[in-house]
Parts: structure tokens; sequence; C-alpha cells
């Protein structure tokens, strides 16, 4: 079980400080979501948020949720950024050019992630598992913080859990909080994405601890 946090509805003026609190409390790999304001209608990070991030926490990891149907652009920018894991959208790019995005990455030693939103069905799924490293299973529209986790998702992720034969893990991202953590868990989440309820509360370490608590 992991928990990697989306720094997405961090203050921006308070990311140093949140992150730093969060990896005291345990955390490893945060969530670093880049929306373009075409694949999704609203605009985040830019490189220089992951170059920042591995300067200032060399020892934490960076995992790019990619948004943006722009990957010639935003794939190699942020590779050389330093990404550990990038998660690709299947709706982003044709599937020939999600397999070279997928060999690139690969190629420069950065781990990759499948990302299927609430729509897209499993039937996808089968000629990426032997090329990827995790499949992130939207369980909201992507663009983004603070929405409602959509419950259909669990039996998607149950679906998932048996195409994928326990090998790859199923992360879980949008709408996590202890209710629906537990919900995805029970269905064979793994890794499980958490924003608003993580940052957007009196107290971080609070709030991780309470999902640890509920994901033991
Ligand atoms: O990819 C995302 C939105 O597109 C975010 O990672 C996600 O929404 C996290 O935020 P929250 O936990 O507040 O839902
Ligand atoms: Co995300």
């Amino acid at each position: 079980m992991m928990i990697a946090p989306s720094i997405l509805n961090i203050n921006n003026l308070d990311l140093k400080n949140d992150i730093q609190v969060a990896a005291q409390a345990g955390i490893k790999r945060f969530h670093i979501d880049i929306m373009d304001g075409h694949f999704v209608p609203n605009l985040s990070f830019g490189p220089q948020v992951v170059s920042d991030f591995k300067k200032t926490f060399p020892k934490l990891e960076a995992e790019v949720h990619l948004m943006s149907n722009k990957p010639e652009i935003m794939v190699p920018a942020f590779v050389k950024a330093g990404t550990d894991l990038m998660l690709l959208h299947y709706e982003a790019m044709d599937t020939a050019e999600l397999n070279k995005w997928i060999d690139y990455l690969k190629q420069h030693q950065v781990r990759v992630g499948l990302v299927l939103n609430p729509d897209t069905p499993l039937t996808v799924l089968p000629p990426f598992i032997p090329k990827i490293d995790q499949l992130l299973i939207m369980t909201v529209y992507p663009g983004f913080g603070g929405q409602k986790f959509i419950a259909e998702s669990c039996e998607k992720i149950r679906q998932a859990k048996v195409m994928l034969a326990s090998k790859i893990p199923v992360e879980v991202d949008g709408g996590i909080n202890r209710q629906t953590a537990k919900l995805a868990q029970e269905a064979g989440a793994e890794i499980f994405v958490a924003g608003s309820y993580l940052f957007c509360q009196e107290s971080v370490v609070a709030q991780i601890n309470e999902l640890n608590r509920v994901l033991k």
C-alpha cells in the first residue's frame, strides 16, 4: 500500500513546506498533475516544478500524471526534469504514439503507468500489460482536484486486478478520502493518490495518519 499525495491543490507558495511535512510523515512518492489547458480544461505546472522538486528532495519520487495531448513537447521535457515515473493517458494519443512514448520512457529509465479515464473500458488494456509498471484507474474525470469519487470505479478496479493477475499495481486518483480509499482498497487498489483530502484540511500529518490507519 502506498499513498502518493497530489500537490495540485497545495497553495503554490507553500509547496516546499507541505512536501517536507508530508515526507516527514512517511510519504516517499508525490503525484504531480500536469494539465495543459487542451486535453483538460485547466492549467497546472510545468517541468520546472519537477526539476525543483528533485533538486530540493532528491530522495523523494516524482510521479508525473500527464494530462496533455502534446506528448512530443511534454514527455521529453518532463523526462529531462527528472521524472521517476510517468503516467500516460490512453485517451491522449493513438496506440502507435502511445507505444512510441512508452518505449522512449523505458529507454530513458523512466517507469511508465497507463491511465484510463472513467469512460475508457478495460478492453483496451491487454496489449499494454507487458509494457507498463502501473495502471492508474481515474476515479474522477481528469481536470480538477476536489471532485467526488465515482463509485462505479470499484467494479473496474476488481476486473483490472483479474486481468493483471496481480503482476502490476493498480493506482486510483480522484476523490480519495478515508471512506473511498477503503472502498478502492477492498476492490484491489494498492496506490492511492490524494490531494484535497490531505492538503485542504488543518493538519497534513493528521490527514496522512488517518489515511494510513484506514488502509492498514
Ligand atoms: O488527476 C487529478 C485530477 O485530474 C488529481 O490527481 C486528483 O483530482 C487529486 O485531487 P483530489 O484528491 O482532490 O481529487
Ligand atoms: Co492526477
